[in-house]
């Protein structure tokens, strides 16, 4: 069966005309177009590309090439130059912050306002205002005037709106970036969710965002598609492009490989490396943030037990307030069993601000044989002795799940979101999910 996308762009160009002084607009207008005091500078040029209904498309590129510019499009915000385009259904957008919000209503109103402009009606709206706020999670900052909000507020009350307004095509312009990361992994959540009846544009300078929600992306350069295709090849591809540009800059030559390059001989030869002291003694050291255990932490579970803490540790038990990635931790978890519990199993999960998951175990294999039975009202302490790897900068969180049986066959009694969160502020690592310490690293001319 035939059927329309949902986003149609054909030709699309936008043309700016630049002033280089201010009299020049002046003149221009005097001049009604006889004499050219502009130039003219092409944010968009001959863009054509179709998203089909229920796909995830990822829009990368460098700053400035024309990503905004393209969305704002395909909202309606903008006009085009030249070309055409058509969005099916109803469009939700998260563009600049604070736009379409005024800034003198409070964010209880302007909620109710968006979600009126966004096609839901008077009723609908009293029914979902609850878990609109509920969303966005601002406090008593919701009956405030918004012009007294955070970015982050902002992003949080935006987002809730268009996350219930029943939209067809989600548009999102790196809007996440701004969020805290319990905030970033609850939007993803519902991205998630939403994937699987809505269409989502979503532009990101963040390749691994996009990766792990696109199937599609659009790699936007100067104004132009470089490429479109499978998210992860055209990542790599930009990746790759990015990656010569900055060795360009970096004066790094190429090696040129000629017909008598020595043959290849490979070593198994133990190497060795004091990197991670050095790292340790510079500004690249890994230290990563650790915050306070969320007692009421999102969560479902059939409920016969709770996670009431959560801790990272050194491992002679010291809480820790900061780790430095590399270093041995120690993750405590302690549970209450709210029914008697015959063979409980803890786990975690540590993601990243994205939702991916990095790394986790958990209890059951080291118990199978020999299960830690617990009665109603006791508490069980699980602790997992690790060594943390090496995280890029950003947030991540860690769920803690409690079950009870087998690992393949097993009850959820309570899966806490987020339990702990903590971020990396500075890191030797900044491509890929996670770096590992490294024992030995060495490097030898062999002649
Ligand atoms: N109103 C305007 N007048 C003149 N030039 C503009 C205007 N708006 C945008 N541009 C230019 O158009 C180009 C594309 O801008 P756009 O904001 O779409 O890029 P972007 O890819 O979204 O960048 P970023 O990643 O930095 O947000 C930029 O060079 C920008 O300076």
């Amino acid at each position: 069966m035939f059927s329309e996308p949902a986003i149609h762009a054909a030709h699309l160009s936008k043309c700016y005309q630049i002033y280089d002084k201010p009299q020049d607009r002046l003149k221009q207008a005097l001049w009604r177009g006889r004499r050219k005091f502009f130039h003219e500078f092409w944010a968009l040029q001959d863009v054509s590309f179709e998203v089909q209904v229920g796909e995830t498309v990822g829009i990368i590129g460098r700053n400035g090439s024309g990503k905004s510019t393209l969305l704002q499009i395909l909202c309606g915000t903008l006009t085009p130059t030249a070309g055409e385009m058509a969005v099916r259904g109803r469009v939700a957008a998260l563009l600049e912050l604070g736009a379409g919000f005024n800034p003198e209503f409070t964010g209880r109103e302007n909620a109710k306002l968006n979600a009126a402009l966004l096609g839901l009606t008077a009723e609908q709206i009293d029914e979902r205002l609850d878990c609109i706020l509920a969303f966005a999670d601002i406090g008593e900052f919701i009956d405030q005037p918004v012009k007294t909000y955070s970015s982050g507020m902002f992003v949080r009350l935006g987002f809730a709106v268009i996350a219930h307004v029943d939209a067809d095509v989600l548009i999102i312009d790196e809007a996440l970036a701004v969020g805290d990361g319990f905030f970033t992994q609850k939007c993803m959540r519902f991205l998630r969710r939403f994937r699987e009846r809505g269409t989502v544009l979503f532009v990101s300078h963040d390749t691994s965002a996009v990766m792990n929600l696109c199937e599609r992306a659009i790699w936007l350069d100067r104004g132009r598609i470089e490429q479109q295709g499978p998210a992860k090849e055209t990542c790599e591809a930009y990746l790759a492009a990015l990656h010569a540009q900055q060795r360009r800059e970096l004066g790094v030559a190429e090696v040129a490989r000629t017909a008598a390059e020595p043959e290849i001989q490979r070593s198994a030869e133990p190497a060795v490396d004091q990197r991670l002291q050095y790292l340790n003694c510079s500004p690249f050291r890994n230290d990563i943030e650790v915050f306070e255990f969320d007692f009421d932490a999102t969560s479902f579970g059939a409920g016969g037990a709770k996670v009431v803490n959560v801790e990272l540790r050194t491992p002679d038990g010291l809480p820790l307030a900061w780790v430095v990635g590399g270093s041995a931790v120690r993750l405590m978890v302690r549970v209450q069993a709210l029914l008697d519990i015959e063979r409980p199993i803890v786990g975690f999960f540590v993601k990243d601000r994205l939702g991916q998951l990095l790394f986790g175990d958990n209890t059951f294999l080291t118990y199978a044989d020999q299960p830690v039975a617990v009665v109603a009202g006791n508490c069980v302490e699980a602790s997992f002795d690790f060594s943390m790897p090496i995280l890029p900068p950003g947030e991540y969180s860690i769920d803690i799940g409690v079950a009870e049986g087998s690992q393949s066959e097993h009850i959820q009694h309570h899966w806490a979101h987020d339990a702990l969160l903590f971020r990396a502020h500075t890191s030797s690592v900044t491509t890929g999910l996670v770096g590992i310490p490294m024992a030995d690293i060495q490097l030898r001319r062999i002649a």
